[in-house]
């Protein structure tokens, strides 16, 4: 039998996306396509307005397209209804947003762990695993922190840390170090980075810090509605 045909972790196909605007629509995404291949750290850098948020909506099944096909793995999504829809977002994507929405009243472990007994782990399967990439990401002395109680940074590598817990194949971020100073936004970057590769997921980045985006896989951008390479 030939080998299984090795298929992109995410595959946006002619994806077009409009909101009505005045009497007619605002085109955002005119058939835009982009493939992101298992392992693969791109970076989405797009000019305010063009597009981006839309297309990170889109690629992580929040928003449906209006045309076109937005494949996780082998299956496509856009006529799943909402409830298959949420399963996939839980099963196989993960998130990392600019500012980390944990919950506050919560520690760090617990909000690592939360999303696991949600998804149906044991509780003490779901707490080891959330000691371990907590202790990965340099917060192993911060288990019983609640978000309050840990720097920018700190908290922001929870929020990466309840990302991948659930060992998504994909992880889609939006500005994930935007709201850190330099120096902070780097460290947190590397920390992304490496458990990105140690995890071997698939993720898509957006960014406007060229310097970051200069260190991942590949860049691209959104133009006139469609996803553009950069150099
Ligand atoms: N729900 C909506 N209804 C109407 N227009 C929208 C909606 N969401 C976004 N838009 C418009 O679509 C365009 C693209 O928005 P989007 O949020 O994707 O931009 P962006 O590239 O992420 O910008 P930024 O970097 O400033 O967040 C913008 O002109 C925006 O005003």
């Amino acid at each position: 039998m030939a080998p299984a045909q090795p298929r992109p972790t995410l595959h946006l196909s002619k994806v077009e996306r409009r909101y009505p605007q005045g009497q007619g629509f605002l085109e955002v995404l005119r058939g835009a396509d982009l493939a992101i291949w298992p392992g693969e750290i791109v970076a989405l850098v797009a000019p305010s307005g063009t597009g981006k948020s839309t297309l990170l909506h889109v690629a992580g099944l929040l928003e449906k397209p209006d045309g076109g096909e937005v494949f996780v793995g082998s299956q496509p999504t856009a006529s799943m209804g909402d409830q298959e829809r949420t399963r996939l977002r839980r099963e196989d994507l993960g998130f990392v947003y600019q500012f980390h929405h944990l919950l506050p009243e919560f520690s760090a472990l617990e909000n690592v762990v939360i999303p696991q007994l949600i998804r149906g782990l044991p509780k003490g399967e779901a707490e080891e695993r959330a000691k371990q990439i907590l202790a990965f990401l340099g917060l192993g002395k911060r288990l019983d922190h609640r978000p309050a109680e840990l720097s920018g940074g700190e908290q922001q590598r929870v929020a990466i840390a309840r990302a991948v817990a659930n060992a998504p194949r994909l992880l889609l971020a939006d500005e994930p170090t935007g709201n850190l100073d330099p120096n902070t936004a780097d460290r947190v970057f590397q920390t992304l980075v490496s458990i990105v590769r140690a995890s071997k997921l698939a993720a898509l980045i957006a960014t406007h810090n060229m310097e970051l985006a200069a260190r991942m896989d590949r860049r691209v951008t959104i133009r006139d509605g469609l996803v553009v390479q950069l150099p």
